[in-house]
């Protein structure tokens, strides 16, 4: 058996590692955790990875642009699975430490927006010490009190963090205050991501993700690009726009399309966006997490594009009738 190589947000006990977790077990293969989702994605494209688990969209703040801008440039990648994770956090400190006194928050910006409200009516004007995960945090403070020096946790630069409740135990920690969410069922998506070279078969529950330029200066552009889906019966589940860099009002789409690449309406929609938009990255067909089929409307089955497809060879070859 091939022991795969994982490269995801660490240390561990991220969300992601939860992620990484319903993917692969830690038995079976080697979980690299790296200190961004941009050091992941680099793992797969120099070869250190086979695979990196990372997070693109979540119910508080849509898209994760990190995620989002790495897969759009650079080596192309693709999406082989989708895995969806459930968000709450719990605030951990110091022992001895009291809600009332805490100043400073330290949390990955993404959990910050995922609890704001709560924050602010129980540590208000309490200051944001941003973290590159939402475990990182939990490592330091888990080494200040593995120090045995009582100063060194006070030397920390938050007096409190947001951690995964996973990772309360990982570090040994103390929970001020649990289940800390705006919204109770917010969830996080992560993506499998591998190099090019295989597209995982289709389920009848797919989905499709794209990066497309429009054509500059022209009026309908946009329109012109989501008439390709619309017109085959395709619906988006997720769109939005990054900018592309080189100059201001230059912006690039990034799309969840649903069905896959194997479908006849995909299929037909992507050879449009083809032949009108300057540039399409296909970034993977995969099965959709909550495995909800499509609704497909009338004359847009692949059975309708194949008869269409041959009742116009008959036109061609003449045939009226
Ligand atoms: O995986 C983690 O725990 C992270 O720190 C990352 C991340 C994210 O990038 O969205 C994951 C889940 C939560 O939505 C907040 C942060």
């Amino acid at each position: 058996m091939t022991v795969l190589r994982y490269a995801y947000l660490g240390p561990a006990g991220t969300f992601t590692e939860e992620a990484l977790r319903q993917v692969a077990s830690s038995d079976d293969a080697v979980y690299l955790p790296q200190t961004d989702v941009g050091s992941a994605l680099a793992a797969v494209r120099s070869g250190d990875a086979d695979r990196a688990v990372v997070a693109i969209e979540s119910t508080a703040e849509g898209g994760v642009t990190a995620t989002l801008d790495s897969l759009a440039t650079g080596e192309p990648l693709v999406l082989l699975r989708e895995v969806l994770v459930p968000v709450q956090f719990t605030l951990v400190a110091a022992p001895g430490a009291r809600l009332a006194d805490v100043r400073r928050v330290s949390a990955h910006p993404h959990a910050w927006v995922q609890c704001r409200r709560w924050l602010a009516a129980h540590v208000p004007g309490a200051v944001h010490v941003p973290a590159t995960s939402n475990t990182a945090p939990a490592a330091l403070l888990s080494d200040a009190l593995a120090s045995g020096d009582p100063d060194a946790a006070r030397g920390l630069a938050f007096d409190a963090a947001l951690v995964p409740p996973a990772a309360v135990a990982t570090y040994g920690l103390v929970p001020l205050a649990e289940r800390v969410a705006d919204n109770p069922s917010a969830l996080t998506r992560f993506v499998v991501v591998g190099p090019p070279g295989e597209v995982p078969a289709p389920t009848g529950a797919d989905k499709t993700t794209l990066v497309v330029h429009l054509p500059d200066n022209e009026a309908g552009a946009l329109l012109a690009m989501l008439e390709q889906f619309a017109a085959r019966g395709v619906n988006l589940s997720r769109i939005e726009s990054r900018p592309i860099g080189d100059a201001l009002g230059r912006y690039s789409f990034s799309i969840d399309a649903e069905g896959h690449v194997t479908d006849e309406r995909v299929g037909e929609a992507l050879m449009g966006l083809h032949r009108r938009c300057p540039y399409v990255r296909f970034l993977g067909s995969y099965p959709r997490a909550d495995a909800v089929a499509p609704l497909v409307h009338v004359g847009t089955a692949d059975a309708d594009f194949v008869e269409a497809r041959s009742w116009l060879a008959r036109l061609r070859a003449g045939d009226v009738t």
